[in-house]
């Protein structure tokens, strides 16, 4: 399998925080999603991978190639978007044009024409004057006019109605049609994820927690719900980040361990949603 990312034990360090050890690999031709609660260090790792921020240590590898040190060098091929625009806030989407296609070996002004008229993004406007949905779509529309092969999203979704999330999912779904374009797609809107992402990436406190295929991620575990006078010790034990209420319990399990619960729980699938809730109740897996 060919990889567009490679990181490897990647270390930030801030003051009071630090992501550690951060190991993933995003496979070409694919969605990877990228979650966690706030605050986890998915925006800190985003940005060393795309050179925004020095690391303290590791590895990074785009496209094969370790990155450090290139500056410049994948401004083609990825394209960015961010959860706020990173354009002043008087220009207009021709303006945005100027300004950033001379930094673009293959601009393509057609392609950001059309997606404009996709968009339905008056080119007059001022990004002062657009939406946030339609900043994003601005966004987005830039990232996909210079011929990017992997586009990192970071929490783009945020704010946007459901009928402008559906049309940026259904953008990167053909995006990865092509089997050499890839995405890392970073939001808290993890229904996105469960309808588009084929591998996930979990990160909590700085470390990864999970990082494979979203389908085995989302069978690994269930959703476990009965009375807690149902269950002994040792079987509580198996309980992942449990909540519990005056007429009983809410938890995550581990579906293999199903056949060691009473059959009177209720146990049914588990949503990505859940999971981070649990994990981070829980505050580590227990893998
Ligand atoms: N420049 C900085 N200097 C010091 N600490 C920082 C800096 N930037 C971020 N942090 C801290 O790093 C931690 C992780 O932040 P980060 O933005 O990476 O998390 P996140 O997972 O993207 O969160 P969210 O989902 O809320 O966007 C936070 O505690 C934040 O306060």
């Amino acid at each position: 399998m060919e990889y567009v990312l490679e990181v490897t034990s990647l270390e930030k360090q801030y003051e009071n925080f630090s992501v550690k050890n951060i190991s993933f690999k995003v496979p070409k031709g694919y969605i990877m999603g990228f979650i966690g609660p706030n605050g986890a260090g998915k925006t800190t790792t985003i940005k060393t991978i795309l050179g925004m921020l020095n690391i303290s240590s590791g590895n990074i590898k785009l496209f094969g190639k370790d990155s450090q040190g290139m500056n410049g060098q994948f401004n083609d091929k990825i394209g960015i978007v961010m959860d706020t625009p990173y354009f002043a806030e008087d220009w207009n989407a021709s303006d945005i044009e100027t300004a950033v296609s001379p930094f673009y070996q293959h601009w393509n002004s057609e392609t950001y024409a059309s997606l404009l008229e996709k968009f339905s993004i008056d080119r007059k406007k001022k990004l002062r004057d657009l939406s946030r949905g339609m900043k994003v779509k601005l966004m987005v529309s830039v990232a996909l006019s210079h011929h990017a092969t992997f586009l990192v999203l970071d929490e783009p979704t945020s704010g946007l109605d459901p009928v402008a999330r559906e049309e940026l999912c259904d953008l990167l779904s053909e995006f990865v049609t092509d089997e050499n374009n890839s995405v890392l797609f970073s939001t808290h809107i993890t229904s996105d994820l469960e309808k588009i992402a084929d591998y996930i990436t979990f990160i909590l406190n700085g470390e990864i927690v999970y990082t494979g295929l979203k389908d085995d991620l989302m069978e690994n575990y269930s959703l476990a719900k009965g009375s807690l006078y149902e269950i002994n010790e040792e079987q509580r034990k198996l309980l992942i980040g449990a909540r519990e209420y005056s007429t009983g319990f809410e938890a995550m399990v581990k579906t293999s361990d199903i056949r060691k619960l009473p059959n009177e729980l209720l146990t049914e699938p588990i949503t990505l949603d859940e999971i981070i809730v649990f994990m981070n109740k829980e505050g580590k897996t227990d893998e």
